[in-house]
C-alpha cells in the first residue's frame, strides 16, 4: 500500500502530502520515462496585449478538452505512463481524475505564479492530485482574504504526491516561485477532473 497522505495543517484547506508515494527507483523511471514520451510545448501568454513565452513547458492529456487563456485546447490522447500514474493517484486519492496537466520546469528560472484552480469546469470543490518527480521545489500557500494568515511553504520531493480538495481552491492561492539555487529539472503533473 501506499505510505499515508498526512494533513497539512491550513485553515479554510483540505490539503494532504505524501513525501515518498513513489519510491526513488520508480520515481526516477517515471521522470525519464515522461521526459521522453510527453509532447512538451512551449506555449504563450498574453500578457499586457504582448505574446510571452510561459516559464515552463507544458502539455495537457485526457479524455475532455479545456480552455485557457479563452482558447480551447484539444487534449492528446492517454499515453500508457499517464494512466498508469492516473491509476495509482486515483487510488490513493480515491477520487477520479479525467485529465492531466504536466508541467516541466527546466530550471530555477521556471516558475508558476499565484493562481487557484478554480476553473468553472472543475466544479465547486475540486480534488486535484499533484505529482512531482525531479528537483525538489518550493510551493506555497497564501490565504486569498485572510491577512493575519502567513504564507505557508513546503518542498515538493521526488515522488510525492499532494492533494487539494474542499474549500482549499475558494480560499487559498498558490505557487511555484523562481529560485536561485541550482536545482534539477522537475516535472510536475496535476490530475483533475474536467466536468461537463
Ligand atoms: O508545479 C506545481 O507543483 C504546481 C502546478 C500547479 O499549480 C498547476 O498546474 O495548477
Ligand atoms: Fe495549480
Amino acid at each position: 500500500m501506499y505510505p499515508p497522505l498526512e494533513r497539512l495543517n491550513l485553515p479554510d484547506a483540505e490539503v494532504y502530502y505524501a513525501p515518498h508515494f513513489f519510491s526513488p527507483i520508480a520515481s526516477d523511471l517515471y521522470f525519464q520515462e515522461l521526459m521522453q514520451e510527453v509532447n512538451w510545448r512551449q506555449e504563450s501568454v498574453q500578457l499586457f496585449g504582448k505574446q510571452v513565452p510561459m516559464p515552463r513547458l507544458t502539455a495537457w492529456y485526457g479524455d475532455k478538452g479545456y480552455s485557457y487563456s479563452g482558447l480551447y485546447n484539444k487534449p492528446q490522447p492517454w499515453l500508457p505512463v499517464l494512466l498508469a500514474l492516473k491509476e495509482q493517484v486515483e487510488q490513493a486519492s480515491k477520487q477520479p481524475y479525467n485529465s492531466v496537466l504536466l508541467n516541466l520546469y527546466r530550471s530555477g528560472q521556471d516558475s508558476m505564479g499565484w493562481h487557484a484552480d478554480d476553473e468553472p469546469e472543475l466544479g465547486a470543490q475540486p480534488s486535484i492530485a499533484s505529482l512531482s518527480l525531479g528537483g525538489d521545489r518550493r510551493f506555497s500557500f497564501k490565504h486569498r482574504s485572510r491577512k493575519d494568515l502567513k504564507a505557508t511553504s513546503i518542498t515538493l520531493h521526488h515522488g510525492s504526491l499532494l492533494l487539494m480538495q474542499g474549500a482549499t481552491q475558494h480560499h487559498w492561492l498558490h505557487h511555484i516561485p523562481k529560485t536561485k539555487h541550482p536545482v534539477q529539472p522537475r516535472i510536475n503533473l496535476t490530475f483533475r477532473l474536467v466536468k461537463g
